[in-house]
């Protein structure tokens, strides 16, 4: 063994000097467009002849301009382009790869030693490949095939051959410190290193240990729809990253970063996710969470729910006796019976029921909007109703253009007129220049100057009627979603047994919501799908991919929704069922239902069992919280056994907590948290125990950052994310008594990597309690 690793040590130099030297050379070409940059900027003007005595001196001068402006932008492309190539140069400079194949190609004889990196490396004649990105073809037989036959797809078609050898390398500041021969070690020896090590404030890439699975997720270009079930910590997000990187690389040169975008729960997860791709030597991709969209949409008209004042009051306000309702409510607008009925609805338009708003010009109507609803429902009614919509606006702004006619006449005009400022005079003098209405004779001026005046008010008066026509406001959207909930079109929509028995108080509830200019969380997606089928989509055509990660929060209404809004995407949806912790997760979609959003052709689905985030020891405790959680299935790594203890009151529970802490800290675990079940516990439960464990941090919903130290947190704020050690502040009956709050629990227990502790006061929760103690769990107190 040390023979070949002093023999890889070797080629390991020989790939540093390369690097190093082209590290030189790229450096040295950065320094010089740099300073041409540089040189540009600063002699711009001096470079330029600015002569605009004539036309012709004009316009050599606009193309002098130009000249230099586009001199300066290819320099500033190339420097762009050099710093990069130093960035990812530098970058891998200390570990050029991780790991090798010895590949014998059908039809030939000697295995090709293929070194796989973070990127490729040419030699100095760029001819030969030191080492292969993990993203080229032939890198996918490190993934996907143990010793014997193999084969990769290339564009050109298919290659087969032999893999003869495969080995992983540790490598750390240029010296390779361990390389294993995949063949002969049992398990996976980095991966166990790697997945030992404590957590990190951000997530890390894993391009050295992808496994088969994964790597079917990241390497998938098949459908427009990619669909991921996969358990807690079995690589999901990771994967979804590796995938973003991957498509970087196979369409390098039509796909932009900007052209990707990552949906994620909230701002903390967007930041810890934030550093795979640059680590990778990629730009991120965008990043936006539902909420953030929906504010963008729909923020002026309303104040809007968001998800966690949900989740917070479903948890938290049990007593309040408006609970049931809405909590019925809000199962019933995530449901496919309401997302049918909203179409349904949208349809029945057509023939009834529109509501509008009327045309007003200073206090007078133009057109009521009782005339808008007759226009409309007897004018081009064979038309499709966009098309009728369009015809409608067209319709109304000629009514305004009247209008304008008649108001020129009116003596407000006059009025106004005279009160203009002296600004606003020479305004109209310059356009009246512009027009060479200026050398007339001084009373045709005086008349034209009067007529353009007038225009000029009348037509800026109803500037922002015409836009609100334009922006077809003049349908009443909030009315048509109100009337869903009105007794008027109650038959025609929905059958009796599909609705839920709080529906009066439901129809109430969300009136008054409207009628406040609010919106509960369960309404803004069906509302905005609604406005977005009676007025057209809105859709981004620039978007490829689309990625959700954490989709078993998202309704139906909501994958519809992205589907419209980007059209030309493929997506890619990530999501694990038990970890449902929103309130409407009895009636989320299955994800196998998402077929039906782009048909089953278009449609992959890939199920990762397989769980790499915690100890064997941990995820054998917890996948018995779940159903079927047997068929979860733990990486080998050992760790200690989770603990119960059993405690008889809060002080018990605060001193214990302290202790536990500070033995945590003193085994040097980084990130340590306090995992509770709502914001309100969180809250309470840092207020006693700040005072007794230094430098406790109090996670909430708006915080931007994963924070390193003992946090105390909600659970639905933790989810996506890990702890070295988790420590479950109060698992009793008490807290977590109600079923709809297993899969809460389990996301709970779920982010421990290495150390889970459960506290109860009093009994435990009824999760716990078949879980067979003393085996899994020890039970103490
Ligand atoms: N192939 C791998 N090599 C190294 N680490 C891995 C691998 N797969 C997953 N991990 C690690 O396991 C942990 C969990 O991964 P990740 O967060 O991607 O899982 P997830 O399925 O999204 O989890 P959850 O559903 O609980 O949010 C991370 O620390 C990740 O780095």
């Amino acid at each position: 063994m040390a023979k070949e690793i002093q023999k890889e040590q070797e080629y390991l130099d020989k790939v540093k000097r390369t690097i190093k030297k082209q590290i030189n050379e790229v450096e040295e070409d950065a320094a010089k467009r740099k300073e041409e940059v540089i040189h540009i900027r600063k002699h711009f003007w001096d470079d330029l002849k600015v002569n605009m005595d004539t036309f012709d001196d004009y316009l050599e001068t606009i193309i002098g301009m130009r000249q230099q402006a586009q001199d300066l932008s290819v320099s500033q492309g190339t420097h762009r382009h050099s710093y990069k190539r130093l960035e990812k140069l530098k970058r891998i400079e200390k570990v050029p790869y991780f790991g090798r194949i010895d590949f014998t190609e059908e039809g030939t004889n000697d295995a090709e030693r293929i070194h796989i990196g973070v990127s490729t490396v040419f030699d100095e004649t760029k001819e030969t490949i030191l080492i292969y990105d993990w993203r080229a073809p032939i890198s996918s037989v490190y993934y996907d095939y143990p010793l014997g036959p193999a084969e990769y797809a290339t564009p050109e078609g298919v290659i087969h051959g032999e893999l003869e050898g495969k080995w992983q390398y540790n490598i750390r500041d240029g010296v390779i410190q361990s390389m294993f021969d995949t063949s002969l070690t049992i398990g996976d020896e980095i991966l166990q290193e790697v997945l030992g090590q404590g957590s990190n404030k951000h997530m890390q890439s894993i391009v050295a240990t992808i496994q088969k699975e994964q790597n079917k997720i990241i390497r998938n270009v098949r459908g427009r729809l990619l669909i991921v079930q996969g358990a807690a910590g079995s690589g999901k997000t990771s994967a979804a990253l590796q995938r973003i990187a991957y498509f970087l690389y196979k369409y390098r040169e039509t796909l932009k970063a900007d052209q990707i975008i990552l949906f994620s729960p909230n701002n903390m997860f967007s930041n810890y996710v934030s550093h795979v791709l640059p680590e990778l030597g990629e730009e991120n991709m965008l990043q936006e969470t539902f909420q953030s969209y929906l504010e963008h949409r729909l923020g002026d008209s309303f104040t809007i729910e968001d998800p966690y004042e949900q989740l917070e009051y479903l948890l938290v306000e049990t007593e309040d006796p408006a609970y049931k309702t809405r909590k019925a409510s809000i199962q019933f607008k995530a449901s496919a019976h309401f997302f049918e009925a909203v179409k349904k609805y949208r349809e029945a338009l057509e023939s009834d029921g529109m509501l509008f708003k009327g045309l007003k010009f200073r206090g007078q109507t133009i057109v009521s909007a009782k005339q808008v609803k007759d226009i409309f429902y007897r004018e081009n009614t064979s038309l499709r109703f966009h098309n009728r919509i369009d015809m409608l606006k067209e319709r109304l702004l000629k009514e305004i253009d009247k209008t304008e006619k008649l108001e020129r006449k009116k003596k407000w005009v006059q009025d106004q007129i005279e009160l203009l400022s002296k600004d606003e005079l020479q305004k109209v003098y310059n356009q009246l220049e512009e027009t060479d209405e200026f050398n007339e004779d001084s009373f045709e001026f005086y008349v034209k100057e009067k007529k353009v005046l007038t225009r000029m008010i009348v037509r800026s008066k109803l500037k922002p009627l015409r836009k609100k026509v334009e922006g077809l406001q003049f349908i009443n959207i909030k009315g048509l979603y109100r009337q869903l909930f009105e007794n008027s079109i109650k038959q025609k929509l929905w059958e009796e047994q599909d609705l839920p028995p709080e529906w009066e108080d439901i129809c109430s509830s969300t009136r008054k919501m409207l009628e406040e200019n609010k919106l509960f969380q369960e309404d803004a997606t069906p509302y905005l799908l609604l406005k977005e089928l009676i007025q057209g989509f809105h859709s981004n055509t620039s978007i490829k991919h689309v990625l959700v990660d954490e989709a078993q929060d998202y309704s139906v209404f909501q994958f519809e929704f992205l589907k419209r809004l980007f059209p030309m995407a493929k997506m890619t949806v990530l999501g694990d069922f038990n970890q449902a912790i929103f309130a409407h997760a009895d009636h989320s979609v299955d994800f196998r239902s998402l077929t039906s959003l782009y048909g089953k052709s278009e449609t992959e689905y890939i199920n990762l069992q397989r769980s790499y985030r915690s100890t064997r020891q941990i995820i054998e405790f917890t996948r018995q919280l779940v159903p079927e959680g047997e068929h979860i299935e733990a990486f080998d790594r050992e760790g200690d056994k989770p603990i119960l203890s059993i405690l008889a009151n809060h002080d018990e529970l605060h001193t214990e907590i302290g202790t536990k802490i500070e033995a945590l800290r003193n085994s040097d675990y980084q990130t340590i948290a306090i995992i509770c079940k709502s914001a309100a516990e969180s809250s309470v439960a840092y207020d006693v125990l700040r005072d007794r464990i230094h430098n406790l941090k109090l996670v909430k919903k708006n915080n931007d950052e994963y924070e390193k130290g003992v946090i105390v947190i909600p659970a639905y704020l933790a989810k996506g994310i890990e702890f070295d050690a988790v420590v479950i502040y109060d698992a009793s009956m008490e807290v977590y008594g109600e079923e709809n709050l297993r899969r809460m629990f389990y996301t709970a227990c779920t982010r421990a990597m290495h150390q889970l502790q459960i506290y109860s006061v009093g009994e435990p929760n009824q999760f716990l309690s078949n879980i067979p103690s003393g085996r899994e769990l020890i039970s103490q107190g």
